[in-house]
């Protein structure tokens, strides 16, 4: 029935202040963020377009271009990619050639697998590309830079001589990402005047000489690591998105249980319900904290660039990158799982959940695919442990390897169920499995004569330790974020809920690397899934109110399965009828295909 709340019997079970909740999921974003970084995702707003111009283009450069990219006079495009390189930005083939005769520089596309593929805008809104080529000058390659080209005319946006521009064509599925205009990029020796190759960490003179960059070559992928520290904020708002749905729809779904006309039983009481949706309600929440920290770290970091210190651009790069990766791989298996929970309802877009996945799920690749980037935390590992031996001291979030000693004898003192609840087990034990993992490898690297054929034999491992990093990363930062000051009545207790679960939950899951690393005993494993059940039961009357806090209109959710007011079966039912199939009883080709064979006389008494 219209108007009533089907959901008012949960969301008075609340045992906390939900607009205490909501302030602290929305941190310090408002909700127009929240909702524009999601309208960004299926515009085509220059994501990367100008910050690319701000880290990479001298003052003058930056005056010149990013009050035109900034009133949208002029649209850009990140455009890096191509056909035959995404991950390896060292293997990209475009050329900037310096022409000192007329001061220009000459990009070219030499083969099919240097055409630009990927970048969104590109393929048929663009009027400018941010080109990554490879400068050239007198036959010698410096390796790749940034430039920028005009690739339309202002007036009539038609291609510029010597481009050729193509979109990629439709991806995975009719998903919003299709309004993406994803394109395609080939440069027919187009020519630029010298000062559109973004000059602020390189310089090529006007005889043609190259300045090489006094700061770390690094800086030049400072785009990329911006935008990754975004993604891992944005990962918390698609899979808060699709928990939200799956849990309202929860408990509307009753099916099964009814004794003597008694209601069936919500499907949200059913204890496999709470061990696949309320680990993926709490990782909403991790990854929301660890957003923010990860936030501020980033922010940190461009103060001390902006100070030219470079201490913490090797870490900000492994967490930005590990991060990335993790917690787009959870949102994106979670959305997924999201749609499962609702049963044959979860499939229909109505639902809402197969455009969120279709939309999210390229999370796990785009910005550096989520491998090669937890091999980059490895890597980072690596490096951090090879430098123990040199009186090297960790700091920051690889701080517990500088006790990778101690941790290797560690031992979990859990003998109750309940002490998994205190923050410092869990964290000694995240610790401990991540240092031996780490260890472990930094064992078997030092078996090999040559340290790189090492590496590509172990990387499996090496992934698996840099997971391990990653997720005591969020597990610290959710606890960390418990040890503010946290108002509002059964606030701080509920959300204590939620990070035991997402630790203990990640434990159970990974059970494996805590045994096969002696950090715990099978007994130990055991009582830490106990307290899982148990914290289930206490989470269970929270529920409603857990995903309410997020906030989010019927209008964002676009769901009919995570209405607000639960009333699902009537507007299921309604918005199926709003399908054009139902604009007609017969369908189109009926009388011309279906019933001639109807009409058919029986042969010899077969059909
Ligand atoms: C319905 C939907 C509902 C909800 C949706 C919700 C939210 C979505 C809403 C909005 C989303 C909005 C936007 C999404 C954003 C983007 C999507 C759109 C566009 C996508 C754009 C792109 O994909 S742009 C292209 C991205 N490409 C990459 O990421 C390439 C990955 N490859 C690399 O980064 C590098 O090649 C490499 C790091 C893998 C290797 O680099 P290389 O130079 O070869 O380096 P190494 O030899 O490995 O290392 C050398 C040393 O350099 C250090 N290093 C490497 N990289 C960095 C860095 N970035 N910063 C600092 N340091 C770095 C490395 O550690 C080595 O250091 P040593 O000390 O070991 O020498
Ligand atoms: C929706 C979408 C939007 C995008 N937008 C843009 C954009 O605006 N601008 C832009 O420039 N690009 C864009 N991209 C391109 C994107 O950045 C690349 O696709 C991404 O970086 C992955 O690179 P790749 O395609 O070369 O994958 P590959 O690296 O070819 O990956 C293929 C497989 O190889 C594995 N692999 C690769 N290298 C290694 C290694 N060293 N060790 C072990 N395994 C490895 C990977 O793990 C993966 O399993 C976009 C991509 C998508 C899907």
């Amino acid at each position: 029935m219209e108007g009533v709340d089907h959901l008012a019997h949960e969301r008075n079970k609340a045992q906390f202040d939900v607009a205490v909740m909501k302030a602290v999921w929305a941190g310090s974003r408002d909700a127009y963020e929240l909702f524009h970084r999601f309208s960004r995702l299926v515009a085509n707003d220059p994501e990367m377009f100008i910050p690319a111009i701000k880290a990479q283009a001298t003052e003058e450069q930056q005056k010149q271009w990013l009050p035109l990219a900034n009133k949208m006079k002029i649209i850009g495009s990140y455009t890096q990619t191509e056909l035959g390189h995404g991950s390896n930005v060292r293997g990209l083939e475009t050329t900037a050639t310096f022409d000192p005769k007329t001061d220009e520089f000459v990009l070219n596309s030499p083969t099919l697998t240097a055409t630009k593929w990927w970048p969104g805008g590109l393929g048929k809104i663009a009027t400018h590309a941010l080109a990554h080529a490879r400068l050239i000058i007198d036959d010698k390659d410096y390796g790749v830079h940034g430039f920028l080209v005009q690739l339309r005319s202002l007036d009539d946006h038609l291609t510029l001589p010597g481009i050729t521009i193509g979109d990629i064509g439709m991806k995975y599925g009719s998903g919003a990402y299709n309004t993406m205009d994803n394109g395609s990029l080939i440069f027919d020796h187009v020519r630029i005047p010298r000062n559109q190759m973004l000059m602020r960490l390189s310089q090529v003179t006007r005889e043609g000489k190259y300045v090489p960059s006094n700061v770390p070559r690094q800086l030049s992928y400072g785009t990329m690591v911006y935008v990754r520290q975004k993604i891992v904020f944005d990962a918390s708002i698609a899979l808060s998105r699709a928990v939200c749905i799956s849990t309202r729809y929860s408990a509307v779904r009753r099916q099964f249980g009814s004794h003597n006309g008694s209601p069936e039983t919500q499907v949200i009481d059913y204890k496999t319900q709470q061990a696949r949706l309320f680990p993926l309600l709490a990782s909403a929440y991790a990854i929301r904290f660890v957003s923010e920290w990860l936030n501020s770290f980033y922010k940190d970091l461009l103060q001390r660039l902006e100070a030219k210190d470079f201490s913490t651009l090797p870490e900000a790069h492994a967490c930005t990158a590990g991060l990335k990766s993790i917690t787009t791989s959870v949102a994106a298996d979670g959305i997924e799982e999201c749609r499962k929970l609702c049963g044959g309802h979860g499939y229909l877009t109505s639902s809402g959940l197969p455009e969120l996945s279709a939309v999210y799920i390229p999370a796990c690749t785009y910005e550096g695919d989520n491998v090669v980037m937890l091999l980059q935390v490895a890597r980072y590992l690596m490096k951090t442990i090879s430098q123990l031996k040199s009186g090297n001291k960790p700091v920051g979030t690889t701080a517990y390897l500088g006790r990778a000693e101690q941790l290797m004898q560690y031992h979990s003192d859990v003998l109750r169920a309940e002490d998994w609840l205190k923050p410092n087990v869990v964290v000694e034990a995240f610790e401990a499995r991540a240092a031996r993992m780490s260890m472990a490898c930094a064992q078997n690297l030092s078996k090999f004569n040559n340290p790189e054929d090492g590496f590509q034999e172990l990387s499996a491992d090496l992934v698996e330790a840099a997971t391990a990093h990653c997720q005591l990363i969020i597990v610290s930062k959710f606890i960390e974020k418990l040890q503010q000051d946290i108002p509002g009545k059964g606030v701080k207790e509920q959300l204590g809920v939620l990070r035991s679960i997402y630790a203990l939950f990640l434990l159970h899951k990974h059970i494996g690397d805590f045994l096969s690393t002696d950090c715990i005993t099978p007994k130990q494993g055991y009582l830490a899934n106990e307290q899982l059940r148990s914290l289930y039961s206490q989470v269970r009357p929270n529920a409603i109110a857990l995903v309410d806090a997020f906030n989010y209109t019927d209008h964002f959710l676009s769901s009919v399965l995570g209405r607000y007011d639960g009333n699902v079966y009537p507007k299921l039912y309604e918005e199926a009828w709003k399908d054009p199939l139902n604009d007609t009883s017969i369908p189109d080709g009926f009388h011309e295909y279906v019933q001639p064979m109807l009409k058919q006389p029986l042969h010899h008494g077969r059909l």
